[in-house]
This record gives structure tokens, C-alpha cells and sequence, in this order.
């Protein structure tokens, strides 16, 4: 199935493999299998999925509280900007998992974020980045990730596939990123994610509808968890969410914008 890349997206993605060629004649692929290996040992993945499942079944949202210094949409988001604060802000506020943005050029990430972020509390984190090719699902584990995005936007079938397999191989949850129903079952058929994100942000244009989640959810089987992403300001997105029976969220921005990220996260979410 041919599925239609995005205009932001595809600059990303162009810019994505530019940097990954740099990045493997710097760091050949067999330290980093040996890097991954240490990391098996010493940064064990800490549960991912199974950390949204058990705030869930105690009644409670899963919130995968994002560390994102800057967007292309929205610019700089916050400054200055401490992932290991602010990791310990958003345990304390009862975030379920952390989300590191690690995309440089078009986010101002960095994996030293999530290692930051990661050592700085007992969360499982999830490595936010376009991944496209297995040398970074192999860096995602050597650099601690217990969960890795794909995004179905930029991925065919196979390599969906490959790269799900490959997470998973190393231990590792997957949360595959969907926006629209073409890339909903390319999804459910070329991977075998417990974790399906419903990008409330359209790639093309950057807008905002909270309907996306609700148009798609219905093709999801019930043995999977939707996670809706993007654009969860107030108390009353949360509500309306929760009674449609989504209890799984990705918050960024709204996050990143109050002084204190984990009292907001309290505020939003406290029942
Ligand atoms: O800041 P927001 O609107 O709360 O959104 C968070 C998250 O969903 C968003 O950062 C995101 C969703 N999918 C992505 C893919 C790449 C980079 C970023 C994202």
C-alpha cells in the first residue's frame, strides 16, 4: 500500500537520513550493538506499556508526559530547559512514562536528554525521533529507550515490520503512530503493537482536532491500547477523552509551557 507522505514530514524524514549516514561512519553499528548490549544489563527496559497498563487499571489516566525543548510548529516551548528537573517533576505529578524528544535539528532534542531524564527517575521512557532505519532502534536501546515511536506516515509495510521486530527483539515496546485510516491498518497489519497513537495533529498542516481520536478509534481491536496524541490543554479535553473510554495520553506542550510541568500534569489529570 502507497500511503502519502506529508509536506513537514517529508523534510524531516529527508533531512532524517542525511543524519543517519553521518551518524554511522561516527559510530559503526557493531559499538552500538555492544553499547545496546551494556545497556541490556545495566538500563534493563523498565516496562513501557506495562506502566500505562497498571495506572489504568487502577482507575487512572496513563500520561506520557513529553520533554520537548521546541517544535516546528510552535518554536521554542521552554527556556531554560533541564529534562532532569523536569523528569523528576513529572513522577512526582504521577506521569505514567516519559516521552524525550531526541531530534535535533527540527525539535532542539538530544539523546543526552533522555539519558538526562531517564537517570533522573524511575520512569519508562519512550525515544521520540523519526525512525526509519534499524541503526536507531539499535541507538534507541544503547542510549536506555524502553519504547521507540514509528511513525506509519513515513514507513512502508516491510519496514514497519522489520523495525517493530527488531524493538521488540531488543526488549523494547513499540508505539506506532497513526493519523488517518490508511496508515490504521497498515499499522494492524504489519506490526504486533499493543500501543496504537492517534496523532491528533495533522502532518500536512499542522491543525488540531481532537476528532481525529474519535474517527479512528472504533477500527481499533480491543486487546490494544490507544494512546491520543497531541494537543490536551485542559481539564475538559481529559474529561472528554476519558468518556469515550481513551485513557492513554501523549502531552507535550501544555506541559512545557507551565513553570512547574508536573504540577500542570496534577492539574490536568487529578481526579
Ligand atoms: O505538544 P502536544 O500538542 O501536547 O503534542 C505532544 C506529542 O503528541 C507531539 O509532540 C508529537 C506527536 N507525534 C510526534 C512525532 C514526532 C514529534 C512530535 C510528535
Amino acid at each position: 500500500m502507497q500511503i502519502e507522505t506529508p509536506t513537514i514530514l517529508k523534510k524531516i524524514v529527508a533531512r532524517k537520513y542525511e543524519e543517519i549516514i553521518e551518524r554511522k561512519s561516527h559510530t559503526p553499528y557493531g559499538n552500538l550493538e555492544v553499547a545496546a548490549s551494556v545497556a541490556n544489563v545495566h538500563n534493563a527496559p523498565r516496562g513501557f506499556a506495562q506502566a500505562l497498563r497498571h495506572k489504568i487499571a487502577n482507575g487512572q489516566a496513563g500520561v506520557i508526559a513529553e520533554i520537548k525543548q521546541a517544535s516546528p510548529s510552535k518554536g521554542v516551548l521552554r527556556n531554560p530547559f533541564l529534562p532532569a528537573d523536569i523528569a523528576r517533576s513529572y513522577e512526582k505529578g504521577g506521569a505514567a512514562c516519559l516521552s524525550v524528544l531526541t531530534d535535533k535539528d527540527f525539535f532542539q532534542g538530544h539523546e543526552d536528554f533522555l539519558v538526562e531524564a531517564r537517570a533522573a527517575c524511575q520512569l519508562p521512557v519512550i525515544r521520540k525521533d523519526f525512525i526509519v532505519d534499524e541503526y536507531q532502534v539499535l541507538e534507541a536501546r544503547a542510549i536506555g529507550a524502553d519504547c521507540i515511536l514509528l511513525i506509519a506516515a513515513c514507513l512502508s509495510g516491510e519496514k514497519l515490520r522489520a523495525l517493530d521486530g527488531m524493538a521488540r527483539d531488543l526488549g523494547m515496546d513499540v508505539l506506532v503512530e497513526v493519523h488517518n485510516r490508511p496508515e490504521m491498518e497498515l499499522a494492524l497489519e504489519f506490526t504486533e503493537t499493543e500501543l496504537l497513537g492517534i496523532n491528533n495533529r495533522d502532518l500536512h498542516t499542522f491543525e488540531l482536532s481532537l476528532d481525529h481520536t474519535f474517527e479512528l478509534m472504533g477500527s481499533v481491536p480491543s486487546d490494544r491500547l490507544i494512546v491520543t496524541e497531541s494537543g490536551i490543554h485542559t481539564r475538559d479535553d481529559v474529561a472528554l477523552m476519558r468518556e469515550k473510554d481513551i485513557h492513554a495520553f501523549l502531552v507535550g506542550e501544555a506541559f512545557m509551557r507551565a513553570d512547574d510541568p508536573g504540577e500542570k500534569l496534577a492539574e490536568l489529570f487529578q481526579s
